[in-house]
């Protein structure tokens, strides 16, 4: 079974896909790492991240075992993720990778921003994670807090605000959910309620089937 989750930024998407994902014995992939290791890579070389080629060069050499640096959930990889998510050719380098892990035996859960729409379009069960920006915000304050990051409420507000208007306007696989996806606003609901509220939909999807 794949399991498509996508969403704008710190609406729960990972903290969801990671526990449906220990609870069916199924992989997980977030995707978002990718992206923001490519920004990483390129700024580690010393590139910019709006040139074509290097951001290209970066995601073509991505290394899928290096996903696992505390740095990429540092308070500006996100926004310099979304500055290399804007380039085709960096979404095209990253494309296939995501397919496969899609594919592996016993299946899998994805999250991202298109998911849904581009990576696994038939995708049994899609679930587009909603949540207020104000709520996001909060949620993301407090996990930087606990990081001991230096970065505000109201940066990071800020910050998801023009990360979601990038991701939603850019021409190349925008953010948006897909039409059989089911959505799930986690405005009101902690990360229990929500868990709960996604099996229930991942039951009624998976009736249907
Ligand atoms: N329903 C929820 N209620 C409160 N906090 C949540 C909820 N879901 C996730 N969180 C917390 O919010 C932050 C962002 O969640 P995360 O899963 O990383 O979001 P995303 O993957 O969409 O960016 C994390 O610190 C996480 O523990
Ligand atoms: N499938 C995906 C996943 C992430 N991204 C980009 O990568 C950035 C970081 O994604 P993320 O999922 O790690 O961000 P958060 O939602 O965790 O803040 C997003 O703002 C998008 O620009 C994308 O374009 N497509």
């Amino acid at each position: 079974m794949i399991i498509a989750i996508d969403g704008p930024a710190a609406s729960g998407k990972g903290t969801l896909a990671k526990r449906i994902a220990a609870h069916f014995g199924l992989a997980w992939l977030d995707t978002g790492l990718l992206y923001r290791a490519v920004a990483r890579d390129v700024l580690a070389a010393g590139g910019d991240l709006e040139d074509v080629q290097a951001a290209t060069a970066a995601a073509k050499s991505v290394n899928a075992d290096s996903l696992d640096d505390s740095a990429l959930r540092g308070p500006r990889a996100g926004d310099a993720a979304s500055i290399v998510a804007k380039i085709p050719e960096v979404r095209a380098a990253l494309l296939e990778y995501q397919r496969a892990f899609a594919r592996q035996a016993g299946g899998a859960v994805l999250d991202g921003r298109d998911i849904g729409t581009v990576v696994c379009p038939d995708a049994p069960v899609k679930i587009f994670v909603t949540a207020s920006d104000e709520a996001r915000a909060m949620r993301r304050f407090l996990e930087h807090q606990s990081r001991g990051d230096s970065i505000t409420y109201d940066e990071l507000l800020a910050d998801i605000r023009k990360r979601d208007a990038r991701d939603r306007g850019r021409s190349a696989a925008p953010m948006h959910a897909a039409d059989d996806a089911v959505h799930l606003d986690t405005t009101a609901l902690d990360a229990d309620q929500a868990f709960a509220a996604a099996l229930r939909l991942i039951e009624l999807a998976s009736n249907k089937c």
